[in-house]
């Protein structure tokens, strides 16, 4: 099944346009995890356990495995999930971008290796950094376009011929990259406007929406800026304020986290 078919019927199925983040920090993990040699599976196996009916994505970070030398343990998760949960997209977040022969072999990380769905990209280098995922014809390629973080604004907000960056991104994937139907783009919560700019410059086109929760991003303000024309047409990611969710002192953290989750997944419910 492709990724977008997959992505489909995970949104219809779970009623749902939440994207789970899986972004293990060893010093924010519960203690009995810290101490464990797979301690990150662990608690990520758990994580997945309690919001697999309430999510339509899972999308773990790379940095957070390859810092603590942790990839054994993703490969497992990822393994993990493809077993259990067949039906939900696994998006790997490594935002990668190189030459052709080099971006063919993050290709091969991310789909091969990690048996990944889609996989994030920066278009940073151009098509022929970006073509090389193509040739995995099923799979999805989710671009950099109008990212989360303040910074973003350095470059993707220049002007280009009366226009900015991030729409000539946007207008390039839709028109020239897209040729496989597998194409998403990236676009922060924190900045509801730019959704609404590339929405309407991309049709129907998937987007990957990070920066809900601990970002501060108005769920509102995300889901009726970035919404389709059937109410659908995002994954909208939440790591840190899922993952890390345990307020009251003895509740447990997967409980917690489903308690966050299903929260979440209602509020964005009641703005579609
Ligand atoms: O591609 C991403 O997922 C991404 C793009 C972006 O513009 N901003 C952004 O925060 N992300 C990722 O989304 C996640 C956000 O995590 P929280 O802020 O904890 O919800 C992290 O894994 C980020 O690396």
């Amino acid at each position: 099944m492709t990724f977008i078919n997959k992505l489909n019927a995970a949104w219809a199925a779970n009623d749902s346009l939440l994207c789970v983040g899986l972004d293990p920090d060893m010093a924010r993990l519960p203690p009995q995890f810290q101490s464990a040699p797979d301690g990150i599976y662990q608690f990520c196996t758990a994580i997945i356990d309690a919001t697999a009916d309430l999510a339509c994505a899972f999308k773990p970070q790379i940095a957070y495995f390859a810092a603590l030398a942790a990839e054994g343990q993703l490969e497992r998760i990822c393994a993990y999930l493809r077993d259990k949960y067949p039906h939900i997209p696994l998006i790997l977040d490594s935002k990668r971008g190189d030459i052709g022969a080099t971006a063919k072999q993050y290709a091969c990380e991310a789909y091969d290796r990690y048996g990944a769905d889609a996989v994030t990209v920066s278009p940073y280098m151009g098509s022929d950094s970006v073509e090389p995922y193509m040739e995995w014809r099923d799979r999805g390629v989710i671009v950099l376009c109008r990212t989360s973080n303040p910074g973003g604004s350095d470059l993707q907000f220049l002007d280009v011929n009366g226009r900015p960056l991030y729409q000539h991104v946007a207008q390039l994937v839709a028109d020239k990259w897209n040729a496989n139907g597998q194409c998403a783009l990236v676009v922060g919560a924190t900045f509801p406007e730019e959704l609404a700019q590339v929405r309407a410059i991309v049709g129907d086109m998937p987007l990957l929406v990070p920066g809900i929760g601990a970002q501060g991003g108005d769920i509102v303000a995300t889901v009726t800026a970035g919404k389709t024309g059937s109410g659908s047409g995002m994954m909208i990611n939440s790591s840190r304020a899922i993952l890390y969710a345990t307020a009251a002192v003895g509740e447990d953290f997967a409980q917690a986290a489903r308690r966050v989750a299903s929260e979440t997944r209602d509020a964005i419910n009641a703005a579609r």
